[in-house]
């Protein structure tokens, strides 16, 4: 790991605990430390997210409509939708990077989305993968995993300090996990471009997050890369919950296996629920973004 990185990253901790002492300490943020400190989301009711009436407009257009949504504790749950549709607004009210106009968004039955930062809201257990791979391009594929395992606040691990055998389990898991157990001391900047969504991912998964969001996830993968990124997720599910927002209907099959739910979402609301079959056969989906 180079200098530069590792005091970017002792200086991102000392930042994250210096803000955790200002809102337990009666700060200006107060509110948000009391909604974090020791919040587990309540999933008793089995439902991870929901989004109740979200309304975001910008300048008077409405990118999110209205938009209700409940994803249950465990489910895979593909998103369609065409261009515009709303589907990357709707990601970034959940991980607060929007603040919606209308509504109420709730992590398991609890914990109030809108109440918390986007820093709080991914140590509370949402994990986004952006459409485009994050990596470290000059670390090995096992310091990224390192440095993610770090950079969570729940292990209060210093940059410094060395791995755990637990630590070191989890990682080798990971790795196995995604694929990359034998490319673990290769250069990140040298994986193929699939191969670096699958770090990420693993990245992710290092902070064991209970909801997690993806963004295409397949899009520029090989055919064979899809495939195998449609089994990692399938073999994710049950343990967490997956939001996976698509274009390619081969990978929607391969997730929704026949019978989950997917989700149409048209101008910032829900057009249509159902297997992708029924959707497929939806008149209203067909024409606003199947069929054309
Ligand atoms: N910051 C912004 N300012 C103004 N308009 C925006 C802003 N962000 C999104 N929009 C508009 O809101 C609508 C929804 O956009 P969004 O990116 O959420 O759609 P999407 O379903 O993710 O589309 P795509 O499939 O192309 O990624 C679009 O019409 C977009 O132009």
């Amino acid at each position: 790991m180079t200098p530069e990185l590792q005091e970017a990253g002792a200086a991102q901790l000392a930042a994250a605990q210096a803000r955790l002492q200002e809102a337990s300490s009666g700060g200006r943020d107060a509110a948000f430390g009391r909604v974090l400190h020791g919040a587990q989301p309540d999933f008793a009711h089995g439902v991870a997210l929901y989004l109740d009436e979200i309304t975001v407009s910008f300048d008077g257009f409405k990118a999110l409509n209205a938009l209700s949504l409940a994803i249950n504790v465990g489910e895979l749950r593909c998103i369609i939708g065409p261009n515009g549709a709303g589907k990357t607004t709707m990601m970034d009210v959940i991980t607060g990077k929007t603040r919606p106009d209308h509504g109420t968004a709730s992590f398991g039955s609890n914990i109030d989305l809108l109440r918390l930062r986007e820093n709080d809201i991914a140590q509370i257990g949402i994990g986004r993968k952006f459409q485009k791979p994050t990596v470290y391009e000059q670390l090995s594929v096992f310091e990224n995993l390192e440095l993610a395992l770090k950079a969570d606040r729940r292990v209060r691990a210093s940059i410094f300090s060395r791995l755990t055998g637990t630590q070191l389990d989890r990682i080798a898991e990971i790795l196995q996990l995604i694929h990359l157990l034998p490319e673990a001391q290769r250069t990140a900047g040298l994986l193929s471009h699939g191969q670096k969504q699958w770090l990420e991912i693993g990245m992710l998964l290092m902070q064991d997050p209970k909801l997690l969001l993806l963004d295409e996830p397949v899009a520029g993968m090989t055919d064979e890369e899809t495939e195998r990124t449609a089994e990692l997720f399938l073999s994710l599910e049950g343990q967490h919950s997956l939001v996976v927002v698509e274009h390619d209907m081969k990978f929607v099959g391969e997730l929704t296996q026949g019978w989950k739910k997917v989700t149409v979402l048209h101008e910032g609301s829900v057009l249509a629920e159902g297997t992708l079959a029924d959707v497929q056969s939806n008149e209203k989906v067909v024409e606003v973004y199947l069929g054309r």
